[in-house]
């Protein structure tokens, strides 16, 4: 368990492996699922799915397509919330706290576990509005300097040096692969300490898909990232631990990524990474 404080911040007042050497980090879990069953209506799309997220790490989360792993990532900052079907048995914490608990505020736990999406989705708004949004709903530009926190966020997404004498330019003027930093910038404002990207690079062209991969490099020195990925390749390049989910949502392995690509113990998990089915 984590020495930072986080479980009360949750609450309302109301009520080839590419993976890099990173053994000199803590490994204590930040996210753990225990026989968790998730459901859109009477149809299970997370079949009694149990595992322990090191902070620090890069978590890969693979699968064929509609074996669950964009509801798994949702699952986490209780983005299923807004979809009405959807319903949620088991445990899933944050630093020991199960975010379903009556008592956790869904908007705190989302400030501590931050999103990034398949498409780029900036706001219609200028790049520092992008990036300055999340710290002023929070009320928080009272309490911080603003153009500073801008900054900071822009360089932690290595966007800095290519926007810093057009801030007040729209952030849809961006091309695709600087409005995807753009949004991880935004995600990163609120200083979360995890980072769920469902898909990050699939609508992005390859250089631009490669520097997001180095981004997500740098990011995990100061923050925990789960990363769904169609793409193999990219899982085995950037991620210390890959989950591996098939149909039904079952999770079949979750090992490092080295023993998952190089030695897997599950049959499906072979027969999936070598591209027999999926
Ligand atoms: N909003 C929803 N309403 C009803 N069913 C849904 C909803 N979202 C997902 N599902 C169903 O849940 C299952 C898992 O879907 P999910 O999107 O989590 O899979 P996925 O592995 O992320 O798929 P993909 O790789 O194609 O994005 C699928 O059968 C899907 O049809």
């Amino acid at each position: 368990m984590s020495t930072k404080d986080t479980d009360q911040s949750l609450i309302t007042t109301d009520v080839q492996t590419g993976a890099r050497d990173r053994t000199d980090r803590s490994h204590d879990t930040v996210v753990k699922a225990r026989n968790l069953d998730v459901y859109y209506g009477d149809e299970q799309a997370i079949s009694d799915v149990s595992m322990a997220i090191p902070e620090h790490e890069v978590t890969a989360i693979i699968g064929p397509s509609g074996c669950g792993k964009s509801t798994f990532l949702r699952s986490i900052n209780r983005m299923n919330d807004q979809i009405d079907v959807c319903r949620v048995d088991g445990d899933l914490s944050f630093h020991g706290k199960n975010v379903y608990d009556e008592d956790v505020d869904p908007v705190a736990l989302r400030r501590k576990v931050g999103q990034v999406f398949q498409k780029p989705n900036p706001f219609p708004k200028s790049i520092y509005d992008n990036v300055a949004y999340g710290l002023r709903i929070q009320g928080k530009d009272d309490e911080v300097d603003l153009d500073d926190a801008v900054e900071r966020a822009l360089r932690g997404a290595a966007l800095w040096d290519e926007v810093k004498d057009k801030l007040d330019s729209s952030g849809l003027d961006l091309s695709g692969g600087q409005q995807q930093r753009l949004c991880i910038a935004r995600a990163i404002a609120p200083d979360p300490e995890v980072i769920l990207m469902d898909e990050p690079t699939s609508a992005l062209d390859p250089v631009a898909a490669s520097k997001i991969e180095d981004l997500i490099d740098e990011l995990v020195e100061e923050y925990t990232v789960i990363i769904v990925t169609h793409n193999m390749q990219q899982a085995a390049r950037i991620s210390d631990q890959t989950a591996v989910f098939l149909t039904g949502g079952e999770l079949v392995e979750f090992d490092e990524t080295a023993n998952i690509f190089e030695d897997p113990d599950d049959d499906r998990v072979e027969d999936y990474i070598t591209g027999k089915f999926g």
